[in-house]
């Protein structure tokens, strides 16, 4: 049996706001913060009629973007191919449903008796919508169409899901994630749907049940990307926020390059130990908002990491690059430490805790955060500003990470934080109750991320403040534009089971055709 209803499960977003590059290498931890932006995968049964072992899988933002399967069983081996009726092709969905339906065989096969087999499962054929939150695809464009600004309150203002006009291959990305929120979601919608895993189990974020869909979501993600990337994303996707180091690569090399015969449960099992993985748990402290800046300058460069990674092998900078790899490692244990002791704080000292960060949310940073103007906020005679202290820690730490991600990037001839991005963060470090900040990931042109101090019913937050920054940029610095994206950190951390009618435009976003 399926499950007559649907089965919907969204995962986040994610921002690696430390570990870039590093986190490639098992010996050091990423700090990756999951998005209140999401991936919903709707999964059911079709409607009567269909065609059987038929799997319709639809994104109705995008135009020409619906793609039809043919599962088959020949000879015991599931196979999944594009139907005829397929007018493009999807390489991360189709993996997706090949695999995670080949592993729900095999699980189902090993209760015996007990559950009819996958091809009885599928007989009246299958539909699947996948949608994402806006903030995954830049709505500039959009937005001008329609005579908006892009602000917080105009982008709130556009309808959840918004149909984006063009193919998927020519959508303009904003780098949270996309195919790693999305095949996490799917995979793990379709091993519900399908009764391999339990919703119940999966709830729990320890649970064996969402092990599994973490383990398979990497492997199909790996696949489709054609490499195995640290996997920090799919990580945050499943789990939510958190100081996540590697699997090693080893785990799932069997499975890669396999003809189709090999069983992927003894690989993809909760309970098979060579996946190393730590996902530590994270969040960011109360009233610190992570805000995101969508840059467009206009240029990328793909062979980043290649080349970061050649310059740290390479026999003539091998050795700096190991010292300033523990260097930058040193840095972001520390922010994690600093922002996790706020987190603490915050916990003990509530009312203090508030009115500080109230109270510095509108001090000039020359002030705050500058020693040199004698005795300021953080420096009282008695010591008592621990608050205040630990939040200057958090802005100190995350400068020195800019620095230190600058040094690398010019050592290993990588623009990643260039200095159109420098001149932007800087501008954004001189406004006040904005903490830290930098480019997310591998760097690049792309994107910046900050944290802000965010009290309650502020008159005029930080928040407001960054943003008229942001619509203020270009005028003095041509060619570069900011503009920000909704996402703020995941309340509801990885990924989770949905009703419809709970998300706003859900309903009616699966329903368009
Ligand atoms: N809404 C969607 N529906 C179906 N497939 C999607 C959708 N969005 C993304 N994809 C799949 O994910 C692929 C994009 O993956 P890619 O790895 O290039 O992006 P990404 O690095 O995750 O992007 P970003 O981090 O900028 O969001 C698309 O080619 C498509 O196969
Ligand atoms: C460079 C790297 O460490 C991070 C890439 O992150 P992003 O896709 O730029 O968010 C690569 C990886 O971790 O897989």
């Amino acid at each position: 049996m399926s499950s007559p209803s649907p089965t919907i499960v969204s995962a986040p977003g994610k921002v690696l706001v430390a570990g870039g590059y590093l986190v490639l290498d098992p010996a050091y931890r990423g700090v990756v913060v999951s998005t209140s932006s999401r991936f919903y995968s709707v999964v059911q049964d079709a409607a009567g009629g269909a065609a059987a072992n038929r799997i319709v899988v639809r994104s109705p933002q995008f135009t020409d973007a619906a793609w039809q399967y043919d599962v088959g069983f020949e000879g015991g081996l599931v196979s999944v191919e594009p139907s005829s009726g397929s007018a493009s092709k999807n390489k991360f969905v189709h993996l997706a449903l090949l695999h995670t339906l080949k592993l729900i065989a095999e699980i189902r096969e090993s209760k015996g008796a007990a559950t009819e087999p996958l091809a009885a499962a599928l007989t009246s054929g299958i539909d699947i919508a996948i949608v994402g939150d806006n903030d995954f695809y830049s709505q500039r464009e959009k937005l001008s169409s329609l005579g908006l600004q892009p602000t917080l309150s105009d982008l709130s203002s556009l309808p959840p899901f918004s149909p984006i006009g063009v193919p998927l291959a020519s959508v303009h990305k904003t780098g949270l994630g996309s195919s790693a929120a999305l095949i996490t979601s799917l995979v793990s919608a379709l091993l519900l749907h399908l009764r391999a895993i339990d919703a119940e189990r999966f709830a729990d974020g320890a649970s064996a049940d969402r092990r599994l869909a973490h383990h398979a979501a990497q492997f199909v993600h790996c696949l489709a990307q054609g490499k195995v990337g640290s996997g920090f994303d799919v990580a945050a996707a499943i789990f939510g926020s958190h100081m996540y180091k590697r699997f090693g690569e080893g785990v799932i090399r069997p499975l890669l390059g396999m003809e189709g015969a090999q069983k992927l449960y003894p690989v993809l099992s909760p309970t098979n130990t060579a996946w190393d993985y730590v996902a530590e748990s994270f969040t960011l402290p109360p009233f610190v908002r992570l805000i995101l800046g969508d840059v467009s300058i206009g240029s990328e460069t793909p062979s980043m990491v290649k080349d970061v990674l050649r310059w740290r092998s390479a026999s003539g900078t091998a050795e700096a690059a190991n010292v300033l790899w523990n260097e930058i490692n040193e840095s972001n244990q520390g922010l994690a430490n600093a922002l996790q002791k706020l987190t603490y704080l915050a916990s003990q000292i509530r009312d203090e805790y508030e009115a500080t960060v109230t109270e510095l949310s509108s001090l000039p940073p020359s002030e705050v955060w500058s020693p040199k103007h004698g005795v300021t906020p953080l420096q009282t005679p008695d010591g008592s500003r621990t608050v205040a202290a630990g939040l200057y820690e958090v802005h100190q730490i995350s400068e020195n990470i800019r620095k230190l991600m600058r040094t690398m990037g010019q050592a290993a001839k990588v623009d990643i934080e260039p200095p159109e991005q420098t001149r932007l963060l800087d501008t954004c470090m001189s406004i006040d109750g904005v903490v830290g900040g930098g480019v997310p990931g591998a760097g690049g042109y792309d994107a910046i991320w900050l944290l802000v101090l965010d009290p309650p019913a502020a008159a005029d937050p930080p928040v407001a403040r960054v943003e008229r920054a942001w619509s203020e940029y270009e005028r003095a610095n041509a060619g570069v534009s900011v503009s920000p994206l909704l996402a703020r950190e995941s309340e509801e951390q990885g990924a989770r089971v949905e009703a419809l009618g709970g998300v706003p435009g859900l309903r009616d976003a699966v329903a368009a055709r």
